[in-house]
């Protein structure tokens, strides 16, 4: 497996409050990651650096083949080198349909300068149909999206998202607002989605986290508390201290 995003020694400070303290992560390409840890331990500060709409005081932010540093880069220009991020609340155009809103993340791919170049083809259909099926929405193409149940409007998302067919996908708690059936059919989308791609997933859920089967990071301050399996991390006393206990 190799690195495909590297984060190391990345310190943030918000008014003189350090919400990342000097923070290394790596991922690997293919990989699925679960991030977990309490409240204000820097998820969402560490998903922000990542896609360039926070720029940290220190430390380097590494990505792909060519170690290129994305410090210097703004969200555009990371969402085009392949960077993808779920935000947790759906965000799909509810008037259209599940194929037009398909069709329009097809037909968009990752920047503005990308759809210039674009080229109507029969490939477009097949596509739809492919990511349809990937997220298990074949059946409802035709339905306004506002028809949809806040998981299936969640899994269209994802299928938006795996059009522009990111190298590092950022999901931001997907479990939340979901049936138990929703949860396990994201599991099994995430799972399939990180066979060829980095996958990293926030979530507090853990029961959702350990259908995962995924290597799990915790922070805690800003900081990497511990990592490894579910199993490992769960047991760690600290994990216990700041997270489980609770
Ligand atoms: N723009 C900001 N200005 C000031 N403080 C901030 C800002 N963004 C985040 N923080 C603080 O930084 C810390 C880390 O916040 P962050 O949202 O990254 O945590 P989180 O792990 O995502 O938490 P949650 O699980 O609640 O979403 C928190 O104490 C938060 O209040």
């Amino acid at each position: 497996m190799a690195t495909l995003l590297e984060v190391s020694g990345v310190s943030v400070t918000f008014d003189g409050f350090r919400a990342i303290n000097n923070l290394s992560i790596q991922m690997g390409e293919p990989e699925l990651r679960a991030v977990i840890g309490p409240n204000g331990a820097g998820k969402t500060t560490f998903m922000d650096i990542v896609t360039g709409k926070t720029k940290p005081d220190e430390g380097r932010v590494i990505w792909g083949d060519d170690n290129i540093s994305l410090l210097g880069r703004n969200e555009s220009q990371i969402a085009r080198a392949g960077i993808g991020r779920k935000f947790q609340k759906p965000t799909v155009f509810e008037a259209q349909t599940v194929r037009e809103n398909l069709q329009m993340a097809v037909k968009n791919p990752r920047g503005p300068f990308d759809v210039l170049f674009w080229r109507k083809s029969s490939g477009t259909e097949a596509r739809i149909l492919e990511l349809a099926e990937e997220v298990g929405l074949l059946d409802h193409l035709d339905r306004p999206s506002g028809e949809l149940s806040h998981g299936q409007k969640q899994w269209l998302e994802i299928g938006m998202l795996l059009a522009q067919d990111p190298r590092l996908l950022l999901v931001d708690e997907p479990a939340a607002g979901m049936t138990p059936q929703e949860r396990e059919h994201t599991t099994d989308l995430l799972k399939r989605a990180a066979q060829t791609r980095a996958v990293m997933v926030v979530e507090h859920d853990m029961e959702f986290v350990r259908r995962l089967e995924c290597k799990v990071t915790v922070l805690h301050e800003g900081s990497v508390l511990a990592e490894g399996s579910l199993d490992h991390v769960t047991s760690n006393p600290q994990v216990i201290e700041v997270y489980l206990g609770r």
